[in-house]
């Protein structure tokens, strides 16, 4: 058996004759007992001033989140930002000292084990190390979940065939994970989180073990399977790269605090905050070092500003139209288009001599106009 964490904790789940069993790793869910989840439920997940403190850490501060169902949303942080404990809040591992978390519509808060139980059949954990049993074989691994629910062995057979099918790996059922490669074991993990027919499907840096091109893979199958199955995701990451492939909205959280949320192309197109823009920098376009090693506060020699601008279903023809209708009088230094959503977000810095005021105050104006978000960079002298 694999070493699990603190996060794979033991479940229990009740089975049909009324015993709990026992499972490792696993979501569980009775197919006999009554739902007390509203299925109907517009927000699967709902945070409201959620509190937690360790000592004088406040892993959480005030949180409140809601989750719509059949969406993906990232919450992206820094190392210690708050994410696992948010995430071993979610499914009652830990119990926040105040606020009130709901899933579906019930609120968790302040459950007995017992009654966690049936929150945790509603949640499905995909865990960044997969957390497979090594000692059973794929197949064995996606019925675990299924077996503690009590469903029989025809049924566990069929289901297995289906959930291996829905991730592509029809022909692994008999292998053991030690012969997998990390991607396969990721697709087993998420059959396996998907075996109850979970409300939610909570991804713990589920790429964050990943090669480039596996993670693209795995995040593929994440998206078919919203598309396919509309199933919700809550997905935690340090990585914006992640974020802009996947989710429909993003929060950013730090120390403890939610900063910033929206839709994903607005935060790219207009981050509010710095810590976004440092998530963000690999990703968009930035000032050329040796120019920015170069810049003052002191107006002189050429102004340079930079660009946010986002606009829907266009390909982000504002460099364009900028270049033909103010040809001349701006020099472009960096810029580039993202394909965000159904949003272009278009990112450039240009350049505009001071001693050009005329032509400074017309960019500007029709940057404006254009509803651009610009911001003045600094200056450098005329020879940078
Ligand atoms: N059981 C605990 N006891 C004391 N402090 C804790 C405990 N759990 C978390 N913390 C503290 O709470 C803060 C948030 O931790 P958390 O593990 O939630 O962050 P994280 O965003 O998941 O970080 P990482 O990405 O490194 O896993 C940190 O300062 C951490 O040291």
């Amino acid at each position: 058996m694999t070493a699990i964490s603190e996060t794979e904790a033991h479940f229990t789940a009740n089975t049909p004759d009324g015993k709990h069993a026992k499972a490792s790793a696993v979501s569980t869910s009775s197919q006999t007992a009554r739902n007390p989840f509203a299925e109907d439920v517009e927000d699967v997940v709902r945070l409201h001033r959620v509190n937690r403190r360790f000592g004088n850490t406040q892993a959480l501060k005030d949180v409140s989140l809601t989750v719509k169902r059949g969406e993906i949303l990232g919450i992206i942080g820094r190392s210690g930002a708050g994410k696992s404990t948010l995430i071993r809040c979610l499914n009652g591992l830990e119990q926040p000292d105040d606020g009130t978390i709901e899933i579906e519509g019930h609120a968790i808060t302040g459950l007995s084990e017992k009654q966690l139980q049936s929150v945790r059949s509603r949640v499905g954990m995909v865990f960044q190390h997969f957390n497979l049993l090594s000692a059973k074989t794929v197949e064995q691994n996606v019925a675990l979940p299924l077996k503690i629910a009590g469903y029989d062995k025809a049924k566990r057979r069929e289901r297995v065939a289906e959930l291996l099918a829905l991730v592509g790996l029809e022909d692994k059922a008999r292998q053991y994970p030690a012969g997998l490669s990390g991607g396969q074991k990721q697709r087993v993990g998420i059959a396996r989180a998907l075996a109850a027919n979970p409300a939610l499907l909570l991804c713990d840096e589920a790429t964050s073990a990943l090669d480039p091109e596996t993670t693209r893979s795995i995040l593929a199958l994440l998206q078919s399977l919203n598309q396919k199955l509309g199933i919700t995701v809550l997905l935690i990451t340090h990585e914006m790269e992640v974020i802009k492939k996947v989710a429909h909205r993003v929060a950013v959280i730090n120390a403890g605090e939610i900063i910033e949320q929206g839709p994903v192309w607005q935060v790219f197109a207009h981050p509010k905050t710095a810590l976004t823009r440092t998530l963000l920098s690999g990703l968009l376009p930035q000032l050329p070092e040796a120019l920015s090693e170069r810049l003052t506060q002191t107006r002189q020699g050429e102004a340079i500003y930079s660009v946010h601008y986002a606009g829907q279903d266009r390909q982000g023809e504002i460099l364009t139209l900028m270049s033909s209708e103010l040809a001349g009088q701006f020099r472009l230094i960096q810029g580039g288009v993202e394909h965000i959503q159904h949003y272009a977000v278009v990112r450039f810095f240009f350049s505009v001599p001071v001693a050009n005021t005329d032509a400074e105050q017309t960019i500007l104006h029709w940057l404006q106009q254009h509803q651009a978000q610009v911001e003045l960079v600094g200056y450098v002298t005329r020879d940078a």
